[in-house]
Order: structure tokens, then C-alpha cells, then sequence
């Protein structure tokens, strides 16, 4: 006898399997739509570096979401402002601000409209402004009132111009370097930075905690990502490029001869030098030579042997009072791990074609650079500006010598040293640390992070539910097997 149908089996079945086709194609949609990339925001921050030599001004983008992620900043713009640095306006201060007009118009067009009340802007003058401020606090004012007022006439999130400190210098080139090449987030293997201006030069490196103890002046301290760091940090007033360039001119011309034969030179370079252009500079501490006329013939001899003991007599290797010293009775712990050269370094290197060789080649290069002929040189690079050209003989003896008997980098050790302009399309230098930094931007706690990505969250939720849903289907599909059979039960 065929058993009473349930009517309702069949239809609960239907409306199970409807139901269930509902909530994958809704699943579906979701992981589709969830996955889907958005559309970045970006947000934006301006930094002006005031240097001895020229101002330049930077613009970083990140994407708004993601502003407390190690290297999402990344340099969006660069304008480099014509004519000098501010520091040389102190005759006309009114002229510092304007200088910068052009570049701050390019900045109002990089920056999206709707964005430019929130981006924050701000100016850091380095080792030039420090030095006319030790000149002349009055004339240091006004040059930086100036800026000021064109600064705060633009559109931009004014955030204030200031003359930063060496260690500041020092320490935020390091924190660039590093979060330019991730190295925040691993706590351990940090990059040294080793920057060279044209009137202060800066090293910083991560060392242990104890070996920070010996010189307070010299040690900055950073909890980033949850690590802590303990960082050695010297500023070389005096000891940028042009600077140390007026130290050796001054010293070679102490008698006040008309003539200076320089070897760090080539031969057959000569120029007129007025004395006041060299031993007016703050660094200069000795008097301009009282035989001295109104100038002198600079020429070179172009003798790299001769070169190095000239730019030995500038550094003063006696009178350490501490464990360890680089020169001029500075503290400095023994160099650890690898360092980004950048800056200056990189410029003269890179054209003396220095950056890739060992110690003892780059020895025997320079040696090769300043004996040649100043008018072979001229006709082998006649693109490159003749500043420039004239003082690489200089600037590269100056740099290896720093490099190896300033800071005791050795034959063993040079390979350590990598020199850079940028990382990852962003330069090398102390600005983006800065912004960095004032828009706390670099967490000191590792934020939490989920563990699983978004994407993995979603496709583990739709698998999960359509692993669910079949074994719903194969239990239905056996109910229905056994309601239909039962029909044929008698
Ligand atoms: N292509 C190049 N070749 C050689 N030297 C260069 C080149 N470009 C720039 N310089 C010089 O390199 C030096 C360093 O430049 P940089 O812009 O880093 O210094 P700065 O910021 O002006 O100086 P500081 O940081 O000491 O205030 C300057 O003396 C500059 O004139």
C-alpha cells in the first residue's frame, strides 16, 4: 500500500534549494564587489629644504587610507628654485621670499585643488641659514620673515619655517633612508646616512645603547614600529663641500701671495679670487692676511699626493677625550652595518666615477682626474657647469679622505658604503623624515594588523559557505531520495 505523500517534503526542498541559490549569488557579489579596487584618495604634504647652496622644494603623495604604513610616502614632485640659497639674500631679504614664487606655483598646480587647505606645508633651512645666524641674528630674521610671508600667502596648511638642527639633519636623512628601503618594520639591519651639503656634512648611524652613552650631544633616540632605536648623529658645521672648499683656500693662502698654486686644481685652471670672498664666511676663523691685496691668481697644479696633504691640514686629528673620535675631537663609536651616501657624495662620486669600485681603484681614478689638463678636461665634458668641473679634483680628494681617515671607513669596510640619490624614486635626504615625523605619520607602536588580508577574508568566508551549501544539498538530495522511493513501498 503506497504510504500518504507529504506534501510539504517536496516544497521545503524547492525552497531550501531556492534559498540557498539566493545567498551564493548574494555571496558572490559581495566577495566581487569587496575585491573590487577602490578608487585612492591621496593626501599630500610639502617640504622646502633651505640650503647653503639652493632651496628645493618636495612633494609627497600617499594614498589616505594607508597613512601609517611603512613606504607608502612617496615623492610626488620636485622643483628646484632658481638662484641661491636664502641665506645669500641677507643683503636684500625681501628677495628669499621671492625667490620661491615659482616653485610654490608649480606646487599649487601638483596638488589637487580640493586638497590644499589640508596639506600641510613646511620649511627647514639648514647649515647656510646656521651659519648667517651666527653672522647676524637681525639679518637671519629677516630672511626668514620673508619666506614666511610668502609661505603663508599660499594655499597650503602653513606649518612654520625654521632654521633645523644638525642632529635634526642628521637624524631625519637616516629615518628617510629607512623607510624609503622598509627597514623600519624589522627592527634590526637599519641603513647609516652619511650626507653631504654644501656647508655641513652628516653622519648617523644606529649603534647599542651603551655606546651612546658616552656623548649625550650625539645621540638621538627613536621608538618606531615598535622597535627602539639608538642612533649616533654628528653635524660637521663647516664641513660641506664649499665651506671646507673656503677652509683649504684659507689655509693655503695664509702669507697672502698674490698667486696660489693649488694642487687640488688641474693644471692649467686659474681664476681670480677676491680675499674677502674666502675668509668672509663664519667658517674662516683666521684673519685675512694683513700683506694681502684686494685678491689672488687661483691656479691649479693638479697633484693628487699633494691634493690629500692640503686637505689633511683641515681636519684636526688631536685632543680626543673619549673612547673613540672621528676628528676634530668629535665622539664617535665604531661604524656598524652599511651606509647610503647621498647629497654631495653622490654627485662627485658619480661623476668621478667612484661609486662602484674598491678603495685602493678610486685612489688611483682620482689620482688619474686631477693630473689631466684643465683644457682636456673642459672639451670632455662640455655640458657639465665649470664650478662644478673645476672643484671634482677638490671634492672627491675631500671625500675619500673624510670618508676613510674622518670617519676610519678602511679598504675592508668601503664596500659597506652605497652611494645613492634615490630610493625607490624618492630622494635620499633629511625632508621626508621631517614631514614624517611632525605629521606622526610613523606610528611607535607596530599597528595591529588583522590576521588575515581583506581579500583572504573574503574568498575564506564564500568557500567556507559553498562547502556548507553542497553538504546542504547532498543532505536534501538524499531526504529526497528517500521520500520518493518510499512511494514505491507497498
Ligand atoms: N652635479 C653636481 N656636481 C657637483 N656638485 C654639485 C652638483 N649638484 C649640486 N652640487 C653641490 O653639492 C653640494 C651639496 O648640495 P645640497 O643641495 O645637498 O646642499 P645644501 O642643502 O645646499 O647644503 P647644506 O645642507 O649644507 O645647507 C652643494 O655645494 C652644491 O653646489
Amino acid at each position: 500500500k503506497e504510504k500518504p505523500k507529504n506534501p510539504w517534503h517536496k516544497a521545503v526542498v524547492i525552497f531550501i534549494a531556492v534559498l540557498g541559490i539566493i545567498a551564493i549569488v548574494a555571496l558572490v557579489t559581495t566577495a566581487v564587489l569587496q575585491n573590487k579596487p577602490l578608487q585612492q584618495k591621496f593626501k599630500y604634504g610639502i617640504v622646502l629644504d633651505a640650503g647653503s647652496s639652493h632651496t628645493a622644494v618636495y612633494i609627497y603623495e600617499w594614498p589616505a587610507e594607508k597613512e601609517n604604513d611603512t613606504g607608502r610616502v612617496k615623492q610626488k614632485h620636485f622643483c628646484q628654485v632658481k638662484g641661491p640659497g636664502i641665506s645669500s639674500y641677507s643683503l636684500s631679504p625681501e628677495q628669499a621670499g621671492h625667490s620661491l614664487r615659482l616653485c610654490i606655483q608649480e606646487a599649487v598646480l601638483n596638488v589637487p585643488r580640493r586638497r590644499h587647505h589640508e596639506t600641510p606645508l613646511y620649511l627647514g633651512a639648514t647649515a647656510g641659514m646656521r651659519l648667517l645666524r651666527m653672522e647676524n641674528q637681525s639679518l637671519c630674521d629677516q630672511v626668514l620673515g620673508s619666506v614666511e610671508k610668502v609661505l603663508q600667502s599660499t594655499p597650503f596648511d602653513y606649518q612654520g619655517a625654521r632654521i633645523i638642527s644638525g642632529q635634526e639633519e642628521g637624524a631625519f636623512g637616516w629615518v628617510t633612508v629607512n623607510y624609503l628601503s622598509d627597514r623600519l618594520k624589522q627592527g634590526s639591519g637599519t641603513t647609516g646616512a652619511l650626507d653631504l651639503g654644501g656647508a655641513s656634512t652628516q653622519i648617523t648611524f644606529a649603534t647599542n645603547q651603551d655606546e651612546t652613552g658616552e656623548s649625550a650631544e650625539n645621540t638621538v633616540t627613536f621608538r618606531l614600529y615598535g622597535n627602539d632605536y639608538f642612533l649616533y648623529t654628528h653635524s660637521f658645521l663647516c664641513y660641506g663641500k664649499d665651506q671646507v672648499l673656503k677652509l683649504a683656500l684659507a689655509q693655503q693662502t695664509q702669507a697672502g701671495a698674490s698667486t696660489l698654486l693649488d694642487p687640488c686644481f688641474n693644471q692649467g685652471y686659474s681664476t681670480n679670487l677676491s680675499y674677502s670672498s674666502v675668509y668672509s664666511s663664519p667658517c674662516i676663523t683666521t684673519q685675512k692676511p694683513l700683506a694681502a691685496g684686494e685678491g689672488f691668481t687661483h691656479r691649479g697644479t693638479g697633484n693628487a699626493l699633494q691634493c690629500q696633504e692640503v686637505v689633511r691640514r683641515i681636519f684636526n686629528f688631536s685632543g680626543c677625550t673619549f673612547s673613540h673620535c672621528s676628528f676634530n675631537g668629535v665622539y664617535q663609536p665604531p661604524l656598524q652595518g652599511q651606509f647610503g651616501a647621498f647629497s654631495a657624495y653622490y654627485f662627485v662620486m658619480n661623476f668621478l666615477n667612484l661609486t662602484s669600485d674598491t678603495l685602493e681603484n678610486n685612489m688611483e681614478k682620482m689620482a688619474r682626474y686631477c693630473s689631466t689638463p684643465w683644457t682636456q678636461i673642459k672639451q670632455q665634458f662640455p655640458n657639465v657647469k665649470e664650478k662644478y668641473l673645476a672643484e671634482y679634483c677638490f671634492s672627491g680628494t675631500y671625500i675619500l679622505f673624510l670618508l676613510t681617515h674622518g670617519y676610519n671607513f678602511t679598504s675592508d669596510t668601503w664596500s659597506n658604503i652605497k652611494f645613492i640619490k634615490k630610493i625607490s624614486g624618492s630622494d635620499a635626504g633629511w625632508t621626508l623624515g621631517y614631514m614624517l615625523n611632525l605629521t606622526n605619520m610613523i606610528p611607535a607602536e607596530a599597528p595591529d594588523t588583522p590576521p588575515l588580508p581583506h581579500a583572504g577574508y573574503v574568498t575564506l568566508l564564500l568557500f567556507t559557505s559553498l562547502l556548507l551549501f553542497l553538504i546542504l544539498l547532498c543532505s536534501l538530495r538524499s531526504l529526497w531520495v528517500r521520500c520518493t522511493s518510499q512511494r514505491q513501498i507497498i
